[in-house]
């Protein structure tokens, strides 16, 4: 069992990374409260394939459980279905002193985490994240949303989780593409901050790779829960966590939230980007090709069908803007990134869609 503390005062909390942990989330759980009801929030990929094994676990614990399903996939972290979850939650009588599970990948994390955080107007929670980006990224570091029309992750907060648990077990009923999607955010962390990582799937492929998840995961784990710790509020540092996501959640939106995946959107706003500060001199020449040779190592897309005029209309919604700028997060080298401020009249100068160039 790997346990990874992450240090935030008052909201401090622990992630547990252990094959088999959803067995035994019952008796975690219960280390963390007297709660009579457990609410778990999940969806309808996960709840008939590891709904009753969850159930079990919490109810010999001493819980009684309710389980609300929501439909899966980015189509439905929306307002309606937050609505829905709050109807839910007030049917089976959750109080502040009972506890919310969102148990399922990051859009039942984001969603249910959010409900969790405006129910009542907070209602602890324990994310058990199943897919690779909640096990490697959305689990962690309290932020909550849901999409509206204008853009990703439009209306949310900052609520932390109570505990985080990993059971990577789970993954081996992941679809082919949500590994591949988690890949896009694992790749980003090997820019952003860990060259080894990135190194380390440099000599990997999609079939390999599965023998190193659990030392993939505590990596990434670590990553976010130290720049988390260092800005909880996305005030600077933590920005770094958005690197390709600028265009990213751009291409999202523009094609209808789930056309795109997440991870893939990731993957395009990373290529594109450091394809253009390549070329502005910024960051170090050979890093667009080695970005480019990963995301097709991996099956992952590095290319889209639209313009920057397409894109930019969105882009404008991005949360790292401030004022008359916006932060840009680009590479220096693979490993290490920095921020960039950049004036809204000169995003275009960055900003491309097509194909890296
Ligand atoms: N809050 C954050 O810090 C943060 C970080 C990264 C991503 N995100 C958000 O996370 C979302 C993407 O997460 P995702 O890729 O997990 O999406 P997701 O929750 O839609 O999961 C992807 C698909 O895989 C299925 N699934 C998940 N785990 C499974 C398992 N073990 N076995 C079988 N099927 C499984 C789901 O039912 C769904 O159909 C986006 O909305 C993104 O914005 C948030
Ligand atoms: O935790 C963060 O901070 C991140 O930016 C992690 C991202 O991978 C994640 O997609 C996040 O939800 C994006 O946040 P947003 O503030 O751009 O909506
Ligand atoms: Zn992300």
């Amino acid at each position: 069992m790997k346990q990874i503390h992450v240090e935030l005062g008052n909201d401090s909390y622990e992630i547990y990374i252990e094959n088999g942990l959803l067995d035994r989330a019952g008796n975690y759980i219960r280390s963390l409260t007297k709660a009579e009801t457990v609410a778990i929030i999940t969806d309808s990929t996960l709840e008939p394939l590891y709904g009753k094994r969850l159930e079990r676990s919490l109810q010999q614990a001493g819980f009684r459980t309710g389980c609300i399903v929501i439909p899966a996939g980015e189509a439905y972290k929306n307002a309606n279905q937050l609505l829905d979850i709050y109807q839910k939650l007030s049917d089976l009588g959750i109080t502040r002193s009972d506890m919310i599970i969102t148990f399922g990948g990051g859009v039942v994390g984001d969603l249910g985490g959010f409900a969790a955080a405006t129910f009542l107007r907070g209602v602890p929670f324990v994310q058990i994240a199943t897919s690779i980006i909640a096990q490697v990224d959305s689990s962690v570091g309290g932020k909550v949303a849901i999409d509206l029309p204008s853009g990703k992750n439009q209306a949310g907060a900052f609520y932390q989780p109570k505990a985080v648990l990993i059971d990577p077990d789970l993954l081996q009923t992941l679809p082919e593409r949500f590994v591949r999607d988690g890949l896009g955010e694992v790749i980003k962390y090997g820019c952003i901050r860990d060259a080894g990582l990135f190194s380390l799937m440099e000599t990997l492929d999609e079939h390999s790779i599965t023998s190193h998840w659990d030392e993939i995961i505590e990596t990434c784990c670590r990553i976010k829960a130290d720049v988390v710790e260092h800005d909880v509020y996305d005030m600077g540092e933590r920005m770094i966590l958005n690197f390709g996501h600028t265009i990213g959640h751009a291409i999202e939106r523009l094609y209808g939230f789930g056309h795109y995946t997440h991870g893939e959107g990731v993957a395009i706003g990373m290529a594109l980007l450091t394809a253009r500060t390549e070329a502005l001199g910024l960051t170090e020449a050979g890093t667009a090709r080695r970005l480019v040779d990963i995301l097709k190592r991996y099956h992952l897309p590095y290319t889209v069908d639209a313009s920057a005029d397409d894109l930019l209309p969105y882009i404008g919604h991005d949360k790292k803007k401030r004022g008359s700028h916006m932060t840009l997060i680009i590479l220096n080298r693979i490993g290490s990134c920095r921020l960039l401020p950049v004036e809204l009249a000169d995003l275009s100068t960055y900003i491309t869609g097509g194909t890296p160039s």
